[in-house]
């Protein structure tokens, strides 16, 4: 990590850390400190774009049913699946909860990231203790992109959109699939919006 001088704040990101057993000791022996952001979707959806992404660097892998259930015929899902476990929030934010305080954790929604960016980066300002300078005239809505842009990027005059590979389309799944899932997170949903004392609205 860069030094960080007076008036400046450091900032690292990897989605994998959240989901990482050793990450929060390891993090806690740098920084007792350290402010942690999480961005957090809905996990069926989470699922669903994790397939996505892999199917479009290894389109020969097997297809997303296989993969969810250990058991199709009685609907197990086969938790031993990464996809499936980085969505169990609640648990990897107990293994989070032995090192850090929730007051130094602050969860972003991924959807209101999408619907409301400045509302969700309004409160990462304020989490980091920083003056709004990020509002809604930072952003506009690109319709065909589904996202928003920024007007204007950092150090130039031009929009900044979100790259290609934001936004792919999902496959369909089938709706059957689709509720195992839902009914399979919602007890760790509701769990998480316990700890978190924030209701994400994913059921
Ligand atoms: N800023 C912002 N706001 C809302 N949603 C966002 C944002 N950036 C990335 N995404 C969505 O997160 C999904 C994974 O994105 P990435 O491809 O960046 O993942 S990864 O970091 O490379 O693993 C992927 O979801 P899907 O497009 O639905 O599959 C991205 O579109």
């Amino acid at each position: 990590m860069p030094r960080t001088l007076d008036g400046q704040i450091t900032m690292e990101k990897t989605p994998s850390y959240f989901v990482t057993k050793e990450a929060p000791a390891r993090i806690s022996a740098m920084s007792k400190d350290a402010k942690l952001i999480v961005v957090v979707r809905d996990p069926v959806t989470r699922v669903i774009s994790d397939y996505t992404q892999t199917l479009s660097k290894r389109p020969d892998i097997p297809t997303f049913e296989s993969l969810t259930f250990k058991n199709r015929t009685t609907g197990l899902i086969d938790i031993s699946w990464s996809a499936i476990q980085i969505g169990i929030y609640a648990k990897h934010l107990e293994n989070w909860l032995q090192y850090f305080p929730m007051n130094q954790i602050l969860f972003v929604s991924g959807e209101r990231l999408i619907t409301d960016p400045a509302g969700e980066l309004g409160r990462v300002q304020d989490f980091l203790g920083l003056k709004r300078i990020i509002t809604d005239k930072h952003f506009y809505f690109n319709k065909t992109k589904g996202f928003p842009c920024l007007k204007k990027a950092e150090g130039s005059s031009k929009p900044h959109c979100l790259g290609k590979t934001k936004g792919r389309t999902h496959p369909n799944i089938n709706p059957e699939v689709v509720q195992r899932l839902r009914e399979f997170y919602r007890p760790f949903n509701m769990k998480f919006y316990q700890m978190t004392g924030h209701d994400f609205g994913w059921d």
